[in-house]
């Protein structure tokens, strides 16, 4: 039976479930937010895993004084323990979410409905695009069932190309030399609205010589299963991607762009609490904005590769000396699990050359720190929330993909929106020193800055209060999917 409120007067209440991971929580609860300011009742959605690191990195003390109608649940994901100060392994995860979580999420569900529960009836699952299987909890409570898929738009229509892939035969590659040989940079003539991309500009699974890749078996699965969803959310704005959300529009139920979401947050004020609410997984060095402010306007690299990005130890010092040898000031946050094998170390001759004009951190507040009027460039992985607020920040960067939709995302910064220079996957500190030099002092990066900044106009005017398309496109989700 659908929803029914148990009074005229009831609240919806939106279920929303994010993939465990940090990229993933971060966009989603901005969303909650802003379906909790739109007076929706809200439970979040965390799996016990993230939500011990949550608390362990907020303190418990902040979703304590949360409004009742702002509650947090949790589920288990099924893996075995791991490091809690660390990113649990992707493949695992999608398998493990995949395979273990649809039990506990429909006894959440049904505890959430339950006749002596306070909450009123669950109206709507706003569930992650790579956790499909609330799909099947929705359609069993005949309600809205909408997936945010927290990736570009490129990304996504990246990710959508596999199925024809493999049917060309273009993957998987036949032998391992094909990653080498120059067969990754052979351009797809046949994907309408990403004309000249490059097999290896989509998204980086497909690298692989394994027929039963799971990733790329799971990219496969999750895209064909999007077309089930009642809608689809994306964390963009349509200026940005308009040829790929044509493309995208012909394929999936209706899309909403509701980017960027950070801009749309800001506009949410009603509640103290929940305005200061993060996600944070890491606990933030509060030393970082404070160093900023000692610096000059636009003199600041930002240095940051997300939250799942791993380098070698030799990635590492390649990085640190084309750092120190680019002479320019840089805040570099090293993860405590960024580097694999042993803890990060950095070169001697490194720390002495650079103690006047770099700080190293563990962990920041990235939205505050890219937005700071200090920073200037920024060296990142291009993971989609970093990319984001780095337009939304008119902030121009170096790119350093790691896997994923990132290669899809460094591809669209370098090459149709003016904002990238790549770095080669095999990082060696002379390019590093002459792209970070580039980006901060050089005439191409003064190009990506007049660039970024306009960008960011386009992204502040999307999302501009009741005008904007993505308020607009916030309203409409409301009103035409959730609360039917
Ligand atoms: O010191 C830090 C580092 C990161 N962040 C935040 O953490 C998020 C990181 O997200 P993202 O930049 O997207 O990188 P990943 O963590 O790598 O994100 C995963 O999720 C993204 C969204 O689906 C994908 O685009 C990526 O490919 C995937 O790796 C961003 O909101 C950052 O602001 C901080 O607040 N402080």
């Amino acid at each position: 039976m659908g929803y029914i409120p148990k009074l005229l007067t009831e609240k919806p209440h939106a279920v929303c479930i994010p993939y465990p991971a940090q990229g993933h929580i971060n966009p989603m609860l901005k969303l909650a937010k802003l379906l909790h300011h739109n007076g929706f009742h809200i439970t979040f959605v965390n799996t016990e895993f993230n939500h011990n690191r949550l608390l362990e990195s907020r303190g418990a003390d902040e979703l304590d004084c949360l409004p009742s109608s702002f509650q947090f649940k949790t589920i288990p994901d099924g893996l075995p323990p791991t490091d809690p100060n660390a990113t649990q392994d992707i493949s695992s995860l999608c398998e493990s979410t995949t395979t273990h979580c649809l039990a506990p999420f429909r006894d959440l569900l049904a505890k959430l409905n339950n006749d002596s529960s306070h909450d009123p009836p669950v109206s709507c699952i706003i569930s992650d695009g790579i956790m499909s299987f609330t799909l099947s909890a929705a359609e069993e409570l005949a309600i809205p069932r909408v997936l945010f898929w927290t990736t570009s738009a490129c990304g996504l229509y990246g990710y959508f190309q596999y199925r024809k892939l493999l049917e060309k035969g273009i993957v998987p590659l036949k032998e391992a030399s094909y990653l080498t040989n120059g067969y990754l940079d052979q351009v797809l003539d046949w994907i309408p609205g990403m004309k000249g991309i490059r097999l290896k500009d989509l998204p980086s699974f497909l690298r692989t010589t394994n027929p039963d890749e799971f990733l790329v078996h799971f990219a496969v699965s999750e895209t064909d299963r999007a077309r089930k969803a009642s809608a689809i959310i994306l964390n963009t704005f349509e200026e940005l991607e308009l040829d790929v959300l044509k493309a995208l529009s012909l394929i999936l139920p209706p899309i909403f762009c509701i980017g960027p979401l950070q801009f749309l947050e800001h506009q949410v004020t009603t509640d103290e609490s929940l305005s200061i609410l993060g996600s944070n997984l890491w606990k933030e060095d509060p030393e970082c904005i404070e160093w900023l402010d000692s610096k000059e306007v636009n003199s600041v690299v930002y240095v940051n590769f997300g939250s799942i990005t791993v380098m070698s130890p030799e990635q590492l010092g390649e990085f640190a000396l084309g750092l120190a040898n680019s002479k320019q000031t840089f805040l570099w946050i090293i993860r405590p699990d960024l580097v694999t094998g042993d803890s990060a170390i950095l070169p001697p001759e490194f720390l002495e050359e650079t103690k006047e004009r770099g700080l190293l951190a563990r962990w920041c507040p990235q939205e505050q720190v890219i937005n700071h009027p200090s920073v200037g460039g920024f060296l990142t992985h291009n993971g989609w929330n970093s990319t984001l607020e780095s337009i939304s920040s008119g902030v121009p960067m170096v790119c350093w993909p790691f896997f994923a939709e990132q290669q899809t995302n460094c591809w669209y910064c370098c090459t149709q929106w003016g904002i990238g220079m790549e770095i080669n996957s095999d990082v060696q500190r002379d390019e590093v020193e002459r792209l970070v030099r580039e980006l901060m002092v050089g005439k191409k990066g003064l190009e990506m800055k007049k660039k970024a900044v306009e960008w960011k106009k386009k992204a502040e005017d999307a999302a501009k209060k009741d005008e904007g398309s993505s308020s607009k496109n916030v309203q409409k989700l409301i009103h035409h999917v959730l609360i039917p």
